[in-house]
């Protein structure tokens, strides 16, 4: 997909399973949004080809639109509609909806109900979206940033409510820069930088795979000032060592027992007392920066 002269999806590919929750992530620009719309069908694709439950989005929208459930990233609603109004008017739209004095109260409507759009804050404009996304009980919904905006108590209560529509086998596409929600939510994740996906898999595979892993030791008193080189020796020559305070090291290496076995015996050998010994796991930001050596920020 291009606008003009920007490339804004470069033959970016991805397979989404029924059932699942599939975040695509990446920074601002990425062409996650485009991806999305193309998806649902408000873009036609300049090429190759989409299909979103066997169907083309485009040439077969009357039959697609009543199964999926679209969250855009700002708007969808009038300005002057109450959010209520607007809730119920989509529902009168579906076959069969969910009741709407249900999604209002999970999603905590009910103490704005009889706003209008435009006064909504941004989170609640943000619940009332992804509440009209869902009335229609869709099969398969894309959300694009669900949680933008929202405060933390409306973010673990879209987290909550997600969870529980794959446990009844709805679909989820989502885009997100944060990558709590990523780790916390998806099934699968596709990293997206420049339009292509650069790394795709689980949460685990992707801050396990490259098989390394940060250990942190923190001692009872302060490290003699050769503590970080001569840990790095005793560990081997593929492990980074960083002081992060007098008391503090972080250890990069290999993902393994021995590694750790090995941090173990240098404290003895040196006459440190461990106070803590733990492996971090690796985030999803680490791998961002790993990939493209850039900060995925907000
Ligand atoms: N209607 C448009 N006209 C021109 N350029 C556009 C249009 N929509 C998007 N773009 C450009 O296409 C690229 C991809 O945009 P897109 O909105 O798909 O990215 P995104 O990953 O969703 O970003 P964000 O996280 O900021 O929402 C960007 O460079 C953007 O400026």
């Amino acid at each position: 997909m291009r606008y003009g002269d920007t490339v804004a999806v470069d033959g970016l590919s991805m397979r989404v399973e029924r059932g699942s929750i599939t975040a695509v992530l990446g920074p601002n620009g990425a062409g996650k949004t485009t991806t999305l719309e193309t998806c649902e069908g408000f873009r036609r694709p300049q090429a190759g080809s989409v299909r979103v439950l066997g169907l083309d989005p485009v040439r077969q929208r009357r039959d697609l639109l009543p199964r999926i459930g679209v969250m855009l990233q700002s708007g969808g609603a009038w300005s002057g509609i109450r959010a209520e109004e607007m809730l119920r008017h989509v529902a009168a739209l579906h076959a069969h909806p969910v009741p709407v004095g249900l999604l209002v109260e999970r999603l905590g409507l009910d103490e704005c109900g009889r706003t209008p759009y435009r006064r909504l804050s941004g989170g609640q404009q943000q619940r009332l979206g992804l509440a009209m996304a869902l009335v229609g009980r869709p099969e398969l919904v894309f959300v694009d940033e669900p949680t933008a905006g929202m405060d933390p108590a409306a973010r673990r209560t879209t987290w909550d409510l997600l969870t529980e529509l794959r446990g009844a086998g709805v679909t989820i596409v989502l885009t997100t820069h944060y990558l709590e929600e990523a780790e916390r939510l998806a099934d699968q994740v596709h990293v997206v930088d420049h339009g292509r996906v650069i790394a795709s898999g689980s949460p685990f595979e992707l801050t396990r795979s490259r098989g390394r892993a940060t250990i942190r030791l923190v001692v009872t008193e302060p490290f003699p000032e050769s503590a970080p080189e001569s840990l790095r020796r005793a560990l081997g020559e593929d492990t980074e060592v960083t002081q992060i305070n007098q008391q503090s090291l972080l250890v990069t290496g290999p993902a393994d027992a021995s590694t750790l076995a090995k941090v173990s015996a240098w404290c003895e050998e040196q006459g440190v007392l461990p106070e803590s010994l733990t492996l971090a796991q690796r985030t999803l930001e680490d791998v961002f920066l790993q990939l493209t050596g850039r900060e995925l920020s907000p």
